[in-house]
């Protein structure tokens, strides 16, 4: 499915978060979007994600108009946000429920999801009993049993410790060549966004608006070496000085 946005704009009574904005995503495509803390990326990602109304301008899936949240955009936050008392495959069958699926069918999907993200062995364990990386596989395990069209994750790494965090971006970016789901992903991470996208998005601020894009141009094949490159520097640094440029000035 392709996603675009026209001309976007999305305001809180008088302040003006969100100015003009016009994005396309192709289908497959992984594209981040950085930016300094307040540019409005959440916002704008919620407003993908149907969670709220943008005030003008339009956002459509294949054309057609989103008016609300679907299973077909999942949805992942930093948080997890798992149902404690339900246990791990409970929390992956309860993104299905909205699903006409027969029974058989739906138990099949948890059962692929859960092995995809390697966490079959603890399809019975409570969130609780696993670890903050487990967790996250967990929700993405969620998002991706709806078998969404576009993968929309916010900050999802954002409260790992770094090594459970590469791990867990390495593994993101294997899910993405495996699906072939498109992801749309928001971070204040840039070498996040530079290792794992195709493209990243540099939202400016006062009011957000898309003031950058830089196509990510490294191989596909990105081991964490990658960042040791030149090139991989180069990039780094070029969207680094894009998002401070523009930084609010308030
Ligand atoms: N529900 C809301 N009501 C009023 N203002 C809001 C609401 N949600 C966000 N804002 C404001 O919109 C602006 C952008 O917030 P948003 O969370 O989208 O930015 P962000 O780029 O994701 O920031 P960060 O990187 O710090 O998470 C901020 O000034 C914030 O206070």
């Amino acid at each position: 499915m392709t996603l675009a946005l026209r001309d976007v704009g999305k305001e809180y009574g008088r302040l003006r978060v969100l100015d003009g904005i016009d994005l396309t995503v192709a289908p497959g495509e992984f594209v981040c979007i950085v930016g300094a803390s307040g540019s409005g990326k959440s916002t704008l990602l919620s407003l993908i994600a149907g969670l709220a109304p943008a005030t003008r301008g339009t956002v459509t899936l294949d054309g057609e108009p989103v008016t609300g949240p679907g299973p077909e955009r999942g949805l992942v936050f930093q948080s997890g946000a798992l149902f404690p008392f339900l246990t791990v495959a409970e929390n992956v069958a309860f993104g299905l429920r909205l699903l006409p699926l027969p029974r058989a069918d739906r138990a099949a999907r948890v059962e692929w999801y859960l092995r995809e993200v390697g966490l079959l062995p603890l399809a019975g364990a409570l969130p609780k009993e696993l670890s903050g990386g487990q967790r996250q596989r967990v929700a993405i395990a969620r998002a991706l049993a709806c078998e969404p069209s576009v993968l929309l994750l916010d900050e999802p790494f954002g409260a790992l410790d770094v090594q459970t965090k590469e791990d867990m971006q390495l593994f993101l970016r294997q899910v993405w060549l495996d699906t072939g789901t498109t992801v749309l992903m928001v971070t204040h991470d840039v070498e996040e966004a530079v290792l794992l996208a195709q493209r990243v998005i540099v939202l400016g601020c006062d009011p957000g608006r898309v003031a950058a894009e830089v196509p990510v141009t490294l191989p596909a094949e990105r081991p964490l070496e990658i960042k040791r490159t030149a090139g991989f520097h180069a990039l780094r640094s070029t969207v680094e000085d894009l998002v401070r440029a523009n930084m609010s000035t308030r």
